[in-house]
């Protein structure tokens, strides 16, 4: 039976109105009853417009916001029923990729500290000695095809494919199942998002990292996801697999977005 790793069941998230100058603004339904689950081991991508609830969506399987209803369970185990001791555990299994790698790497940090911080964070759960930790740090820089010349190196001084990999490598610390990744090549130029992404697909195959892949670029989704979910206003509105969902979309709004691909052929309404 295929091991499930992220199971989202029922998910909904209500942010209350914000009071202001000129009174309180409506509610939103930032997610609207969200099932779906992941399986160990595939890449599995959340596509939708800007505002459709894919940060809100992350953000609460980082445990980073609470559901209003519903359940979400990392192998098996509900974050809404965990301690604190066992939430700190589960979190050194998933990890979080964002997009903007200029944003995400402290420049005063060198990329020692960085990659190593996760380490220092989990440390109660790796309990790895100094030692150990230097040599994760030049193990981490070697797996996204960096040489350990550039530990104590600067952000400043790499480009953005490069910081990028950083990022990974940080993500990668902790020995995580779960990657998060949020846009995580939208922000590079062209040339440099097919290395990236052949770069997350090596690492897969190697370490069988499970992927929840957000983005609004059904194109690079295509490339990289096994299964997909189509969210629009907080509602997933399509999922399936990938060749099924481009071959035969089933949902006006799957039709708009793979239309907006110049690349793929859409199929005639039927
Ligand atoms: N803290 C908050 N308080 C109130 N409303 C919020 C909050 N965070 C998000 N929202 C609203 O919830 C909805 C979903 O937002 P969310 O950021 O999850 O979408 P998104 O798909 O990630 O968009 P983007 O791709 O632009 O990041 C939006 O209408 C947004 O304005």
């Amino acid at each position: 039976m295929t091991e499930i790793m992220l199971e989202i069941d029922n998910v909904s998230k209500i942010y209350p109105g914000r009071r202001g100058i000129f009174g309180t603004s409506a509610e939103v339904h930032a997610l609207k009853n969200v099932s779906l689950s992941v399986r160990k081991g595939e890449s599995f991508g959340l596509v939708g417009e800007s505002g459709s609830g894919k940060t809100t969506l992350t953000r609460s399987i980082l445990h980073l916001e609470t559901p209003t209803s519903g359940s979400i369970r990392v192998q098996g185990q509900d974050l809404g029923k965990l301690s604190d001791a066992e939430l700190r555990r589960l979190r050194s299994r998933v990890q979080i990729v964002f997009q903007d790698p200029y944003a995400s790497l402290n420049p005063r940090m060198s990329v020692y500290d960085i990659v190593t911080e996760p380490l220092v964070i989990h440390h109660e759960t790796l309990g790895l000695t100094n030692r150990q930790r230097s040599d994760r740090a030049a193990e981490l820089l070697s797996l996204v095809g960096m040489g350990p010349q550039h530990l104590h190196r600067y952000p400043h001084e790499f480009s953005g494919g490069q910081r990028q990999r950083i990022c990974i490598a940080r993500a990668l610390a902790s020995g995580p199942e779960l990657l998060l990744l949020d846009e995580p090549t939208s922000a590079l130029d062209v040339s440099v998002q097919a290395q990236v992404l052949n770069l997350l697909c090596e690492l897969q195959d190697r370490l069988g990292l499970t992927y929840f892949f957000i983005s609004h670029d059904l194109a690079v989704v295509r490339y990289l996801c096994d299964r997909v979910a189509l969210i629009n206003r907080g509602e997933l509105v399509e999922q399936g697999d990938c060749a099924e969902i481009f071959d035969a979309p089933k949902s006006e709004y799957a039709r708009m977005l793979i239309g907006a691909m110049p690349e793929v052929k859409v199929p005639e309404t039927a």
